[in-house]
């Protein structure tokens, strides 16, 4: 080895650089001849990308954090997910091994560290962190064609386990120029609604969860008949029957982002196209109370001319008035919303839910809800036995109870939303609970908060039989009004048409006089 070093610094000192280059180059190449392994680098930033880490890398370290790190003698820590887990990866200069098809596999993470150091220091000029993989010369076929794609998928689902879900929303932002853009922006999604929690008939709840769980596995079929990997639900449903929170259970059940799309803020139907292509794979776009959200007949440009030539009339003009507050300036159309939903541009992601939610189904335009593009309607309605049993179990943790009987009974007499029977089903004040926090649900709390249910039930019946018989006395007025009116209407008419009867009378009299003046003056009229 000394004697290897010697004749090496003496060949250093005695020839040019372009000479120690040329001779770097054969020597590596005389070895390759002879060396029985293959090496593959994976960079953590690649090319000209030097703020973006390689998505490669990333999933190739997620898959040995998770496959191979027990294996490791030194490793790092990274906190995900808020600090509320640990994932760990190997350190640098680490080398493990890993097992694919019975082929042996050796991954070392090591980095390359700049000469030089510039004054101002930016992602260039740090420490560049890659993985080797090396693998017998034999196997690189299987390895660059299987192995490679294997632990990139892994990665990728690691990835999204991993992940901190995100809640994104449109607001319109100002550029440097001043034009304005409607641009993303997120939070961390953790809403805690699950379809445990979520009170729904069990058998259609099943469907719905059977239906989702699907989709998520069904990229090849899409694929095979040629549809883009997408499915549209449409929530319809009084307010507070819990269609928020089914697209909260959703995203959780199936661990996708949420893109709530608010309508009024998007400028026109191209900036409701660049919206859609900034959206990412594994997510559920939400339009929440689509009826509200714009006039969306297509028919608002006809409307507009026709109320200019009724400029004078102030009804109209007033009508127009109002529906350009709730379209808040937005110009997208009802076309443009049907683009979004199954034109050319939907097919830029993959694995996505679109939601519409609704209170009036019969306001929406049929072609923005038929089969195809809202697959899946689903009715979100008043609490019956079944959703209260959920709710009992979720805040009271109650399976049965004698006053059971008594809330089925006023259930099917009385409709009370979801979110109503769950307000009443908490328990008053934790303070006034003799256990305290650590339990609030104690049986004398539980029969507190089923009667407290009781009495509103009897409350809402009780208000709703008073509603419709004020309902039926303002009909029957009604009636009886237009009754009074119709038969004023004909007393009118039979006067008329007496006056009209008398007034002929008097042109006969008239006529009858004239004709015995001419007969008496000799003259014959026909
Ligand atoms: N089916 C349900 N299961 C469990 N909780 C529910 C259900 N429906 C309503 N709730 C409760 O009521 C609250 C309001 O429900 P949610 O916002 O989901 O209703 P919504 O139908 O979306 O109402 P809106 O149409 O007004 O937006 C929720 O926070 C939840 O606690």
């Amino acid at each position: 080895m000394a004697a290897v070093m010697f004749v090496w610094a003496i060949f250093r000192q005695l020839f040019p650089d372009e000479f120690q280059r040329d001779v770097r180059k054969y020597g590596k190449k005389v070895v390759s001849y002879v060396y029985p392994y293959v090496e593959i680098t994976f960079h953590e930033y690649q090319g000209d990308s030097l703020f973006e880490r390689s998505k490669a890398f990333v999933s190739i370290e997620l898959y040995l954090s998770s496959n191979s790190s027990n294996r490791a003698k030194r490793l790092k820590a990274n906190v995900v997910k808020n600090c509320e887990s640990v994932v760990l990866s190997m350190d640098d200069y680490e080398e493990v091994t890993d097992e694919f098809k019975g082929i042996k596999i050796w991954w070392t993470s090591s980095k390359s560290i700049p000469q030089q150091r510039a004054l101002f220091s930016y992602r260039g000029d740090e420490e560049k962190r890659y993985y080797r993989l090396t693998c017998k010369r034999e196997h690189r076929d299987i390895i660059t064609k299987n192995y490679l794609q294997h632990v990139l998928d892994e990665g990728k689902a690691i990835a999204v386990k991993t992940r901190q879900r995100k809640l994104y929303t449109n607001n319109k932002s100002e550029n440097w120029s001043g034009s304005k853009r409607t641009i993303w922006s997120h939070i961390i999604f953790e809403h805690p609604s699950t379809f445990d929690t979520l009170a729904m008939h069990p058998k259609k709840k099943k469907d719905i969860l059977d239906d989702l769980m699907m989709f998520s596995k069904s990229k090849d079929y899409y694929k095979k008949v040629g549809k883009s990997w997408k499915r549209g639900y449409l929530l319809y449903g009084p307010p507070g029957t819990g269609k928020s929170s089914m697209i909260a259970a959703m995203a959780n059940l199936l661990e996708y982002d949420i893109y709530d799309l608010e309508l009024t803020s998007v400028k026109d139907n191209t900036d409701l196209r660049k919206l859609l292509i900034d959206t990412s794979s594994k997510s559920i776009i939400v339009i929440e109370d689509i009826d509200c959200s714009l006039d969306l007949t297509g028919q608002r440009k006809e409307k507009k001319e026709e109320s200019k030539e009724e400029e004078k009339d102030p009804v109209s003009k007033k009508v127009e008035e109002e529906k350009d507050k709730k379209s808040n300036g937005s110009e997208v159309t009802l076309s443009g919303l049907l683009n979004f939903i199954d034109g050319l541009w939907s097919a830029c992601g993959s694995e996505r839910l679109i939601v519409f939610t609704t209170n009036f189904l019969e306001k929406l335009d049929p072609a923005l809800i038929r089969r195809g593009r809202m697959d899946k309607h689903i009715e979100l309605s008043y609490c019956c036995f079944e959703t209260f049993k959920v709710l009992a179990k979720n805040y009271l943790d109650l399976e049965s109870h004698e006053l059971f009987s008594t809330i089925s009974r006023l259930l099917e007499e009385t409709n009370m939303t979801p979110a109503d029977v769950a307000e009443n089903l908490m328990p008053k004040s934790f303070e006034d609970n003799a256990v305290g926090l650590k339990n609030p649900i104690n049986p004398t709390n539980a029969a507190s908060c089923l009667n407290k249910l009781i009495e509103s039930l009897e409350n809402a019946k009780e208000e709703a039989r008073m509603k419709a018989e004020k309902e039926a006395r303002i009909k029957a007025q009604e009636e009886a009004a237009k009754t009074i009116e119709k038969n004023e209407e004909k007393v009118q008419d039979t006067d008329a048409k007496l006056g009209d009867g008398e007034g002929k009378r008097a042109d006969q009299d008239t006529d009858k006089v004239q004709f015995t003046d001419a007969k008496e003056n000799g003259v014959t009229t026909a």
